[in-house]
């Protein structure tokens, strides 16, 4: 059974057909790249995913619900995660309070007013920290963390929720090649260990075919190809349009 369902969603500004009819499923385990060249409409379509924006036409369901033009905070609360292009943290906070804070709000959802008088969530904060390998820095305040480890703490936040879906705006934007193979490997081992499904948007092209197993590819507003990482490098049609892209092609063996 698929995790989201993305119908026939569509989105225009003045005119500007943004995305059309695009439609794919995402299953658990999956770890889905959305790629494709500048203006292709990734981030609208994300953002339609996310509830940033509502669609024009079309649905999205997310395990059974349909969330189709759904607030963030809805979307959050069915268990769809989100990670932020530029880490959402607080910077003066320590990493643990950080952690702590989600918490705070995920039982304040399942509690009520109760929430405030339990426990500071210190231990699953912990918990959640251990699991992203930034345990030893609990008591650092944010500001002072390495950007790869405050990329770190956004995931232990996103999980807090224990989500089902990971949402991630290009989660390695601004990273060096080692960082962002920590990170994506990171995000990997969760995916298996916690059975998640992650949608992530990315304009690495060595991130997406050594970490994708599956690749959906956008082109002036449509779905143009989905598949293996394998079977995208060899479609034709994805070649031609990132025909001019140099970069592309040389790194990702695309056109060779
Ligand atoms: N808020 C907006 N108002 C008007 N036009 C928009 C808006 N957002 C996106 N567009 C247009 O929609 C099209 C798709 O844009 P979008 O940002 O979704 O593409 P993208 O694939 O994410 O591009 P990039 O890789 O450059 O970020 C573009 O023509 C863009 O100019």
């Amino acid at each position: 059974m698929s995790t989201l369902t993305v119908n026939g969603i569509s989105k225009s500004f003045y005119g500007v057909k943004a995305v059309q009819g695009v439609s794919f499923e995402i299953g658990p385990g999956q770890i889905m790249a959305l790629i494709g060249p500048n203006g292709a409409g990734k981030s609208t379509c994300f953002n339609m995913l996310n509830g940033q924006l509502r669609p024009d036409t079309g649905s999205v369901t997310f395990g059974g619900h349909d969330i189709t033009g759904s607030a963030p905070s809805e979307i959050w609360r069915h268990g769809v995660g989100r990670t932020f292009q530029i880490a959402q943290t607080f910077g003066s906070m320590t990493v643990r309070e950080n952690v702590q804070m989600v918490l705070h709000s995920v039982n304040r959802r399942l509690w009520g007013l109760w929430s405030p008088l339990m426990a500071g969530y210190a231990a699953e904060a912990d918990e959640l920290l251990e699991a992203v390998g930034m345990q030893e820095q609990a008591d650092r305040a944010c500001c002072v963390l390495a950007y790869g480890d405050v990329k770190r703490l956004e995931l232990a936040m996103a999980l807090a929720n224990r989500p089902r879906l990971l949402l991630m705006d290009e989660p390695t934007a601004g990273m060096a090649p080692k960082e962002r193979n920590e990170l994506m490997s990171l995000t990997a081992r969760l995916v298996t260990e916690r059975g998640l499904s992650v949608l992530f948007t990315e304009h690495s092209v060595d991130v997406v075919f050594e970490h994708a197993n599956t690749v959906v590819v956008m082109s002036r507003g449509q779905l143009i190809a989905r598949g293996t990482p394998e079977e995208i490098r060899e479609d034709p049609l994805v070649q031609e349009v990132y025909l001019g892209s140099g970069a592309f092609l040389e790194t990702s063996g695309i056109g060779q």
